[in-house]
């Protein structure tokens, strides 16, 4: 294991730059905003524009920020899979008229949201020492299972250095194993640098239909998978945690675990209603974590329904230690727009917890598909000797910044509907688009398009 006494760690985020096709097919059956917006009018431009925002805003706090690149869309290279052929255009054309459903899927924007890119274990955890990415396989979503090779890619190209950092191919692309990456991940921890616990959360059991699982909506992530990611980082057992999520929740459009609780260090802030087995697991998690007590933070359903839950992302906050010690919540400004949620946040803060203050951004274009703060980010710790080995040009700062809001600004498109992603010209300006960015962020021929 990494020698921790003199060296600093960071929790450093990577959020994921939205896509110059962002736009509201409606894909994602179990969530409840995706479905609700579908055909809605997306604004690319913003949507890119907000997620800088929140990054720049957490580089000016004195947070260490990254950036994801985005996902070449529309997707030929899954079309030409899949049958059409002829050129590119011919391609878009084909598939765009005979099978529009399809198409929309190749279209989506949807690695912008990297909590779901993959599962990373910090160094401080794993038997060699080493920090290990396994992209998500994303499976239970046609549209999302077409990421993890391009993930694995650029995640690849940021953390290229094999004395540091261990990737492996995401897990076999079957139901059983379906992986939602660092969703259902959390860590707890005294230091980023010490050894914490690992929680992992799944929605059933692949291999026993005798268990509890939803009946409406799909659990995602499984048993299975959790277990096999935690083998592949060589986890202990006794830095692991295995907590199945509470179906009834999943079939409240609770997709993910971090649509309903969220952890850092010692802090897991969940609500009531999210887990099964809840005592003994929370049991667990303290034995595991050791003597310092963990605080619990428990919202009842009687302060925050599901439904609330859902609608705000309450716990699709990032909570952040900062260069201070104290932590912030980051939430949408939907938490502020619902009197009890408001209500909690500002009550919250004034408790003897670590939770100090709320910070609320816009990324409404994020959350119309399901997506809040946290899921626009992934989440690695890292020492300083790990984080000096990570390609700078994918780390913010005023002059990234700014140049990233200029290639959005000459890229991207105000507006798009999903008939306008039919538009061959938006093909050309995504690959144009991306070509740049790969140079802006040194990642090298991470595309199809581009290989
Ligand atoms: N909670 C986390 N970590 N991630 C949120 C992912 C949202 C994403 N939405 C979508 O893919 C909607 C795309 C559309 O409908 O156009 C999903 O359901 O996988």
């Amino acid at each position: 294991m990494e020698d921790f006494v003199s060296t600093q760690h960071f929790e450093v985020n990577f959020d994921g730059l939205v896509g110059p096709t962002h736009n509201y097919a409606g894909l994602s059956f179990g969530n409840v905003a995706s479905l609700s917006n579908a055909k809605a009018v997306s604004s690319p431009r913003s949507a890119a524009k907000q997620g800088l925002a929140k990054m720049k805003a957490l580089h000016d706090l004195g947070m260490v920020q990254g950036v994801l690149a985005p996902q070449e869309r529309p997707d030929i290279a899954t079309l030409r899979r899949l049958g059409f052929s002829g050129s590119d255009g011919d391609v878009l054309y084909k598939a765009a008229t005979e099978a529009p459903q399809i198409y929309q899927a190749v279209c989506s924007a949807s690695s912008m949201w990297t909590a779901n890119a993959a599962t990373v274990s910090p160094g401080a955890d794993t038997a060699n020492g080493k920090v290990h990415f396994t992209p998500a396989n994303l499976t239970n979503k046609f549209h999302r299972s077409l990421e993890p090779l391009t993930s694995g890619r650029i995640l690849q190209a940021m953390f290229a250095n094999p004395r540091y950092f261990e990737h492996h191919l995401h897990l076999p692309d079957n139901e059983h194993f379906g992986d939602e990456g660092a969703a259902n991940h959390t860590r707890l921890c005294s230091n980023y640098g010490h050894a914490g616990v690992e929680v992992f959360t799944f929605g059933r059991y692949a291999f026993d239909a005798s268990k509890p699982a939803p009946r409406k909506f799909p659990a995602r992530q499984t048993f299975e998978a959790s277990q096999a990611i935690a083998r592949l980082h060589g986890l202990s057992e006794e830095n692991t945690v295995f907590i199945q999520q509470n179906p009834d929740v999943i079939d409240q459009g609770v997709f993910h675990n971090d649509v309903i609780a969220v952890g850092n260090q010692n802090v897991l802030f969940y609500h009531e209603q999210a887990f099964l087995d809840t005592e003994a697991k929370l049991a667990e998690m303290q034995r595991k974590f050791g003597e310092q007590p963990l605080h619990f933070i428990c919202v009842k359903t009687s302060e925050v329904s599901i439904e609330d839950a859902v609608q705000t992302y309450l716990f699709n906050t990032q909570l952040l230690t900062l260069p201070n010690g104290e932590m912030t919540i980051i939430a949408p400004t939907e938490c502020q727009e619902n009197a009890s949620v408001a209500a909690y946040l500002d009550d919250l803060v004034q408790r003897d917890t670590p939770i100090k203050q709320v910070r609320f951004f816009d990324v409404k274009q994020s959350m119309r598909n399901g997506g809040g703060p946290a899921c626009l980010r992934l989440r690695v710790a890292l020492n300083d000797s790990e984080l000096a080995a990570v390609n700078p040009a994918v780390l913010m700062n005023d002059s990234l910044y700014q140049r990233l809001n200029d290639w959005v600004d000459k890229h991207y498109r105000d507006e798009l509907t999903v008939e306008d992603l039919r538009d061959p010209q938006l093909l050309n300006e995504s690959r144009t688009a991306l070509d740049a960015l790969t140079q802006i962020l040194k990642l090298g021929s991470v595309y199809p398009f581009q290989r």
